[in-house]
């Protein structure tokens, strides 16, 4: 299994064109949040902000929007069950995330099967949390257009794949994600994460047990959503998200014992700011 090296945060954020503009950082829809996991969609949200989104729309319950705003005025929300709303949203963002606090109602598990189906194959599709647990209960089939990102922790992956945490080695691993979709990328979240991607396994060697604490996967998820949808769809990409959310994490462990998602969220732009400064070149 390969290391993932910490020069893949040079190699990915780039720094940016000075004529840029917002567009030119992904428009990223994250479905997320219901009535008792509001934070979930907040952390998410912000941490797809806070790495550099360009555009972040939040599909959730209307009883959360005044908190999100409050919390994220950088993003914009909509209410999931406007079926127009959602559809448009869909077509119109880059990157799609789907799961952090969505429970398993069966309000969310429409929302998994509409993203499935109307997401194309120049949008990629991050699927986590009760998306994740909702596809492994209702045996919904992971079939889409979009390129697909799944990050289990391994209690959702032991009900995606039906591994036991014991049983979940670097081959068993590689045949399950085979079977249920060849195409998709697996961000396995444990200590010293890993990812499979096309027969490919990395592992970072990064991260703490301070991050053991509610939100802080969520938190990823959100990162992975803003690298996606700035840096585009590589192996690379994955794997700079994964390594700066526990970078930050082991950096912040130094003088935090646990450390607070919403901490690592706010030292995000200053993190990528030094990688990005060492690569020295532009995005084309
Ligand atoms: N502030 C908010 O709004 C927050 C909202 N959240 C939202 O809550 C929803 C439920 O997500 P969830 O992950 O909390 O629970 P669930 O899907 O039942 O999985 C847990 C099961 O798996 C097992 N397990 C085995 N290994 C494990 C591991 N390494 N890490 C974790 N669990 C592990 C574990 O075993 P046990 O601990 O019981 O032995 C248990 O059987 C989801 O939408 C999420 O986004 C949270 O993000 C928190 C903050
Ligand atoms: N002991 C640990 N060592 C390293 N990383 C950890 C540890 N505990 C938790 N993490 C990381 O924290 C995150 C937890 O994700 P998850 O369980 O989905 O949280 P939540 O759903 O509450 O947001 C993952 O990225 C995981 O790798
Ligand atoms: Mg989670």
């Amino acid at each position: 299994m390969e290391k993932i090296n910490k020069n893949i945060l040079n190699q990915v954020i780039t720094l940016r064109n000075p004529v840029s503009y917002k567009g030119n950082y992904g428009k990223i829809l994250i479905i997320a949040g219901s009535t008792h996991f509001g934070g979930a969609a907040i952390l998410c949200s912000s941490a797809a902000v806070a790495s550099g989104a360009g555009l972040v729309t939040v599909a959730t319950v209307p009883e959360k929007f005044t908190a999100i705003n409050t919390r994220i005025p950088e993003a914009m929300t909509i209410d999931y069950q406007n079926k127009n709303d959602l559809l448009e949203a869909i077509q119109n963002n880059t990157v799609i995330a789907i799961g952090p606090g969505l429970g398993i109602s069966s309000v969310a598990k429409g929302l998994v099967k509409v993203v499935l189906k109307e997401a194309t194959k120049n949008q990629t599709v991050i699927i986590d949390a009760s998306a994740l647990t909702l596809i492994a209960e209702e045996k919904i089939p992971l079939t889409t257009n979009a390129k697909i990102i799944m990050t289990p922790h391994q209690g959702e992956w032991e009900r995606l794949s039906t591994l036991k945490i014991h049983e979940q080695n670097e081959l068993n691993n590689i045949d399950e994600l085979h079977k249920l979709n060849p195409k998709a990328a697996l961000v396995l979240k444990k200590h010293h994460s890993e990812i499979y991607y096309q027969g490919k396994v990395l592992q970072i060697t990064a991260g703490n047990a301070g991050m053991a604490t509610g939100g802080m996967g969520d938190t990823l998820t959100g990162i992975m959503a803003g690298f996606i949808g700035q840096f585009g769809f590589s192996i690379e990409t994955i794997s700079a998200a994964l390594l700066i959310h526990s970078y930050i994490a082991d950096k912040l462990n130094k003088k935090h014992y646990v450390i607070l998602p919403s901490l690592l969220i706010e030292k995000l732009p200053k993190y990528m700011a030094s990688f990005s400064y060492e690569n020295g070149h532009y995005l084309s």
